[in-house]
C-alpha cells in the first residue's frame, strides 16, 4: 500500500529522476572499470610522456589500442574526464580535438622513472588500484548478500567457507591464505602494498613527524616488507628500535629480499607471528 501511495502522489519527473539515480548507482562499477582500463593501457603514463596533456590522436599513436577500436577511446576519455581522472580542455580553434590533461589524481598513476616527487620518492599507486579492482576483489563483493544470510555457526561444515565474502568466493580460503597460495595474487598484493606504503610513508615522515616526538621504539604490526619501518628509522634516528611484526611467510620473504637488495642494515627487526597472539612491546604501535 505504501508503494502504491507513493506512485499516486509522486510526480513523473521525480520518479524518473529517482530511476536515473538508481541507474547511476547500478553502473557505478563502470567508473572503477574505466579507471582500471586507463591503468592497464598506461594512459596516465602516456599523457605524462607527451608533456602532461595529449589529444586523442596523440594518445592513439602511442597506446596499445587496436585501430578499429580507436574511436571508442574517446568515450572512455570523456567518461574518465567526467569522473575527474583527467581534465578535458577544449581548444579555442573550432572543431579542434580536446586535450586531456593529467589531474592530481591521475599523476599518482604515472609509472615512469622521472615521475617521482621532488624528494625522489615513488608516487605511483597504480598497483594498489590494480589489486582493488582485481577479479578476486570483485568476486568477493558478489557474495555480500549470501554471506549476510549465512549463520556463522552453521553445523554443516561450511562455516569456514562462509567466514567472509572473500572466502565464499575463493573455495573457503581466507584473504591471506589466498595471498600465500596463489603466486599471481600474492605478487599483485605485494606490489599494491609496496606502492601505497612507499607513497604514504613519504608524506607521513615529511608532514606529520610530530607523532614520533618522544617515541623511542615503534612496532609496525602487519608491517609487510618493512617499507614504512625503514622510512621511519631513516627519517627519525631517535626512534631506536623499529620492529616489524608479520606472518611467517611474509617475514621470510621480506628478510630474503632485504638481504638480496642489501637493505639488511639492522635498522629494522623482523618478528614472525600472529598479531592476535602477540605484539612486541614498544612505545608506539603502527597499524597501516
Ligand atoms: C593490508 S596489509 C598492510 C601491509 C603494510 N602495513 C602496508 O600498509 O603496506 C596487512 C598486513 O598484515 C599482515 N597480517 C595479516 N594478518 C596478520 C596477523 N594475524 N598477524 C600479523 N600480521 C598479519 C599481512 O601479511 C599484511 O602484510
Amino acid at each position: 500500500m505504501a508503494a502504491l501511495a507513493m506512485s499516486a502522489t509522486t510526480g513523473g519527473t521525480e520518479l524518473t529522476q529517482a530511476e536515473a539515480e538508481l541507474w547511476c548507482h547500478n553502473f557505478g562499477y563502470l567508473k572503477s572499470m574505466a579507471l582500471q582500463c586507463a591503468i592497464k593501457l598506461g594512459i596516465p603514463t602516456a599523457i605524462h610522456r607527451l608533456g602532461g596533456a595529449a589529444s586523442l590522436a596523440e594518445l592513439c599513436s602511442t597506446l596499445p589500442v587496436a585501430a578499429s577500436k580507436r574511436p571508442c577511446l574517446s568515450r572512455i576519455m570523456t567518461f574518465l574526464a567526467a569522473s575527474g581522472i583527467f581534465r578535458e580542455k577544449k581548444k579555442i580553434i573550432p572543431d579542434a580535438e580536446p586535450l586531456y590533461h593529467l589531474t592530481t589524481a591521475s599523476r599518482l598513476l604515472v609509472d615512469d622513472d622521472d615521475s617521482d616527487d621532488a624528494g625522489g620518492r615513488r608516487t605511483c599507486v597504480a598497483q594498489l588500484l590494480t589489486l582493488c579492482s582485481s577479479p578476486s576483489y570483485f568476486a568477493a563483493s558478489q557474495n555480500l548478500a549470501a554471506w549476510l544470510q549465512k549463520e556463522d555457526a552453521d553445523s554443516d561444515g561450511e562455516a569456514a567457507a562462509a567466514a567472509t565474502p572473500f572466502a565464499m568466493a575463493h573455495g573457503g580460503a581466507g584473504f591471506y591464505d589466498a595471498v600465500g597460495r596463489d603466486a599471481a595474487f600474492g605478487a599483485c598484493f605485494d606490489g599494491a602494498m609496496g606502492s601505497d606504503t612507499g607513497f604514504v610513508s613519504g608524506i607521513v615522515v615529511r608532514e606529520h613527524g610530530e607523532v614520533f616526538d618522544g617515541v623511542a621504539t615503534v612496532v609496525d604490526v602487519g608491517g609487510h616488507d618493512g617499507t614504512a619501518a625503514r622510512a621511519i628509522a631513516k627519517a627519525f634516528p631517535h626512534v631506536r628500535c623499529t620492529t616489524v611484526l608479520d606472518l611467517p611467510r611474509v617475514v621470510d620473504a621480506a628478510m630474503a629480499t632485504a638481504t638480496a637488495d642489501g637493505n639488511d642494515d639492522g635498522t629494522v627487526e623482523f618478528v614472525a607471528g600472529d598479531m592476535r597472539e602477540f605484539i612486541p612491546p614498544a612505545d608506539a604501535v603502527l597499524f597501516k
